[in-house]
């Protein structure tokens, strides 16, 4: 079974609501009939019900409940929610009532926060920054977690790296330029993420343009301060770097590089310097070998709310929400 039919069929197994905030967004709705076609989660979309129904035409989306933000019976309840949580930054009650209204996003997290929804996935239309900020402010980091980052699952055809062809890149979402101890702590959530999606024991490779000393750089400086902190971290995960991409993952140029090193060509955790490099990367890696690209996938929050690129298909929007399904199932 694919990874994704794996992820789909947990999903299944104990059946999650997941809030899709984007409703006037033709792939979000093909994904809404696709998602309760395939039973793989309950869906709430946000938006006024004639309107949804005229964009979801000739679709089935009947079992989907459709939440309009003007009839709200709750309105109150959230209202007074976001001011508590948010007075100190400044949050009125007014604004708080215009927020929660006229951004699906606020109100999607909102619903999330109360337990009507397990998770939200938005970003086909609205930009990372808009669909994380509201999750970083109302729902906040999840009990023993300090840095909120994101990775994409990255499955590539006909390709014998990884877990066959199977990867975590991280970050490529979220944190734009982490120190050292940030890409730390990156490569341990992503090997966590890895373990409770794919199921494989992860290798993590701390990715440069450098491996082990080759070059001589504040960047690559950063990376193997960044890989001793996260050795010292996580004595149980595998770690290495720092290595280039080819040293990381191809077997027979990681035992020419890094013969040293008892992971070297064996990652399927690439956790990237810098967000430059991991968003350039994904994207290269999902136009160019044509892989599957899901995300970008947010570890660290209270409760998951995954982001899309607007650049994805209504069948990415699927992946994503049966992620999105099981990260709330694994909580
Ligand atoms: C995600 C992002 C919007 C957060 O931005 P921000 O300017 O820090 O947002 P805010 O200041 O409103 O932060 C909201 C809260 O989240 C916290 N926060 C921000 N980033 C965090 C992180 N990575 N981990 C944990 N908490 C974080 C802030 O400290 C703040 O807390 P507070 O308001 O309760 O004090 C920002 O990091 C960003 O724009 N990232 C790049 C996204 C992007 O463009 N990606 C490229 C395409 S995928
Ligand atoms: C993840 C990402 O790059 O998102 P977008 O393409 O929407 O900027």
């Amino acid at each position: 079974m694919s990874f994704i039919e794996k992820i789909k069929s947990q999903a299944r197994s104990n059946k999650k609501t997941i809030v899709l905030p984007e409703s006037l967004d033709r792939r979000t709705v093909e994904a809404t009939d696709q998602i309760l076609k395939e039973d793989i989660a309950n869906v709430i979309l946000i938006g006024n019900e004639e309107e949804v129904k005229e964009v979801a035409k000739g679709l089935d989306i009947d079992q989907a409940t459709i939440v309009d933000p003007n009839k709200l019976d709750a309105i109150d309840d959230y209202v007074n929610t976001l001011v508590e949580l948010r007075k100190n930054k400044g949050m009125t009650d007014e604004k708080a009532r215009e927020l929660l209204t006229s951004d699906p996003l606020y109100l999607g997290v909102m619903m999330v926060k109360k337990g009507l929804a397990d998770g939200m996935v938005a970003g086909a239309v609205n930009s990372t920054a808009n669909v994380l900020r509201p999750s970083l402010q109302i729902l906040k980091t999840a009990p023993g977690t300090k840095l909120v980052s994101s990775f994409f699952v990255m499955v590539v055809p006909d390709c014998e790296y990884g877990a066959n062809g199977t990867f975590i890149f991280s970050d490529c979402g979220l944190v734009p330029n982490p120190n050292a101890e940030e890409l730390a702590a990156i490569a341990g959530s992503s090997a966590n993420s890895f373990k409770s999606l794919v199921k494989e024991e992860p290798v993590v490779g701390m990715l440069s343009f450098s491996t082990k000393g080759s070059a001589a750089h504040g960047d690559v400086d950063k990376v193997v301060e960044a890989t001793a902190i996260a050795k010292k971290e996580y004595p149980n995960v595998k770690i290495d770097g720092e290595f280039q991409l080819d040293a990381a993952i191809v077997p027979s140029v990681g035992s020419k590089k890094a013969p040293e090193s008892d992971i070297a060509g064996n990652a399927n955790v690439l956790i990237f310097p810098d967000l430059d490099a991991g968003n350039i990367g994904y994207k290269l890696t999902q136009r160019l070998a044509k892989a599957e690209a899901y995300g970008p996938v947010t570890q660290g929050i209270a409760k998951p709310v995954n982001d899309l690129s607007r650049g994805c298909t209504a069948e990415d929007i699927v992946g994503v929400a049966a992620i999105t399904a099981v990260q709330a199932q694994n909580q």
